[in-house]
């Protein structure tokens, strides 16, 4: 995890289905060609504590031009910034997510100014520079002086000779003429910063609510923080920030809210896993699904295992956590790790273990399957440089008197496989679950105000194919679950078609399942009766968007 991030964007990157990359990041700007660079050293570590505005500006606009061309924001802002001074990486990351929540805007300026599109680093490169000169605050003769600098520090090729005038003349006349290129009339899509299929969608289906959705979607999330409840729980979380002196709001049974995001190696406490980055919305799942001791429970889209966790914190539970990207399940086990949560070995697996012994596991059953050979924990472990996994059955060496006695069977933890939750064959050993979150994956929608570009990647027909796959995984899961057991659907979207609109197709055509629309939680006291939490910046119930549904199977 990258260590500079932005107060702004201090959590870890929460689980988004968005785009990768297409065709992977670009090279990294050249910063050695900046003129004042050039004097020097901005590297992590040097006495240099800020890179020029000019640098900045170069890396911003290459970020946020990958980011328009399908790139995550976040990794193409880590892949520009990893060798810059600490404060300049969080000034880009600034920058660069201050752009895209108003890219409606600042795309329908640059419409205005250019007479042809310019190349898409040069646009993204003005479109920066016009967003620092909407800000009130900002010097004005300083801004346009850095961001025609920055053109001269463009990749060859990019930069035509006239590029650097062009640049100056669309910024002062953006300065000159900004009342008239920002009229009260704009088009829906600069007007709300959405685009514009996403405005009239979601004016349909929230006709009270949707300019309040619209406007907490361009907000910057506060770090909220659920405290693990079997490292002393929201009380010694509490503690440890006041000890700290770091402001913060209690919030229902496990969350924190910071008053003033912070970079996470900052929080108290979190190397050590008593509090983990989760939003408020999303903590709700495991105390929906309400986890008992000894149950067998099927976490089916899990990565990077927020609800994996805080499942195994509330019980003394088995946790089958399944992802199908391998990369990312194996960040299930990091996570997990962190948070001093137990493994449990997979079958026909050697685990590595605390003494750089080895841990044999079971003989093999068809869970072994479930494993490409990429996928295995030791696979993982090896990717992820770590030293080892803590496992359930982290059996010491009998012979070593300092030692303490052989642990007993494992009783629980967390089963991690990559596998396709929807081809149960592959993976399944033939034993039903007491209860399944099916996290399903979706739009994202409900989770702009941490992840902006998911705005400018969605389209509309995804959310067609989502519900696809929705319908699709809660069909193939549902045999999973023994009789008078539970299932829990879940996305971060707001819009009904990956939510109600699923779940209630899916009860119409199956007799033994029954929608527990009376669910109550214990701190929520305005739970909403359709499931369905709505982005919102109210101070008693932050949080961003997320649709459950809690499904009973008939016995
Ligand atoms: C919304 S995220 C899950 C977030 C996670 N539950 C948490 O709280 O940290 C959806 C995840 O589903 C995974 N996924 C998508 N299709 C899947 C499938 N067919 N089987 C298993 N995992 C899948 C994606 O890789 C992604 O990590």
């Amino acid at each position: 995890m990258s260590t500079d991030k932005s107060p702004d964007q201090a959590a870890p990157a929460a689980a988004t289905p968005i785009s990768r990359p297409r065709g992977g990041l670009r090279p990294a700007a050249r910063f050695q060609k900046s003129p004042s660079s050039k004097q020097r050293d901005v590297r992590p570590g040097s006495t240099v504590l800020r890179a020029a505005l000019a640098d900045e500006l170069v890396a911003a606009a290459l970020a946020l031009r990958d980011m328009l061309e399908g790139a995550h924001l976040d990794e193409a802002i880590d892949h520009y910034t990893h060798e810059m001074p600490v404060a300049s990486a969080r000034a880009v990351r600034n920058m660069a997510y201050d752009a895209t929540r108003q890219y409606g805007l600042l795309s329908h300026i640059g419409g205005q100014l250019n007479r042809k599109p310019p190349v898409p680093l040069l646009g993204a490169l003005q479109a920066l520079g016009v967003a620092q000169l909407i800000d009130a605050r900002r010097p004005v003769p300083v801004i346009i002086d850095q961001t025609v600098r920055a053109v001269n520090q463009l990749p060859e090729g990019v930069a035509y000779p006239a590029a650097a005038g062009f640049m100056n003349a669309t910024l002062r006349r953006f300065v000159r003429e900004r009342d008239a290129l920002i009229p009260p009339n704009l088009p829906d899509e600069a007007r709300y910063n959405h685009p514009g299929w996403w405005v009239t969608r979601v004016r349909q289906v929230w006709p009270g609510q949707w300019e309040a959705i619209l406007a907490a979607s361009l907000d910057r999330a506060p770090l909220s923080l659920r405290a693990n409840r079997r490292l002393g729980g929201q009380d010694e979380a509490a503690r440890r920030l006041e000890a700290a002196g770091i402001g913060f709001r209690r919030m229902g049974v496990d969350g924190l809210v910071l008053e003033q995001p912070m970079p996470v190696e900052h929080i108290p406490g979190f190397a050590e896993g008593l509090v983990s980055v989760q939003d408020l919305g999303a903590q709700c799942a495991a105390q929906l699904l309400d986890p008992q001791p000894g149950e067998r429970i099927l976490d089916a889209c899990a990565a990077p295992g927020g609800k994996t966790a805080h499942l195994l914190e509330m019980a003394d539970c088995e946790v089958w956590a399944l992802d199908i990207d391998p990369g990312r399940a194996s960040i299930i086990m990091n996570n997990l790790q962190r948070s001093r949560l137990p493994l449990l070995p997979q079958s026909g697996q050697t685990l590595p273990r605390g003494n750089g012994g080895t841990v044999d596991a079971e003989p093999a059953t068809t869970v072994r399957a479930a494993f490409g050979t990429d996928a295995t924990m030791a696979a993982s472990d090896r990717a992820a440089g770590q030293g080892h996994w803590p496992v359930a059955a982290d059996v010491p060496d009998t012979d070593d008197p300092a030692q303490p006695a052989v642990t007993p069977a494992v009783h629980w933890g967390a089963r991690v496989m990559a596998a396709d939750a929807a081809d149960p064959d592959s993976w399944w050993d033939g034993q039903r679950f007491d209860r399944i979150l099916l996290d399903a994956p979706c739009s994202a929608s409900g989770i702009v105000r941490r992840h902006p570009d998911v705005l400018w990647h969605r389209q509309r027909r995804d959310i067609a194919t989502f519900s696809g796959t929705q319908a699709r995984l809660i069909e193939k899961l549902w045999p999973l679950l023994r009789p008078g057991g539970t299932l829990l659907y879940a996305t971060c979207s707001i819009f009904p078609e990956e939510g109600e609109a699923v779940v209630s197709a899916f009860v119409s055509k199956h007799p033994d399942c029954q929608w527990q629309r009376d669910v109550r939680l214990t701190g929520w006291p305005g739970w909403p009766r359709n499931g369905q939490l709505l982005p919102t910046r109210d101070d008693r119930h932050e949080h961003d968007g997320f649709f459950y549904a809690l499904l009973s199977r008939h016995r």
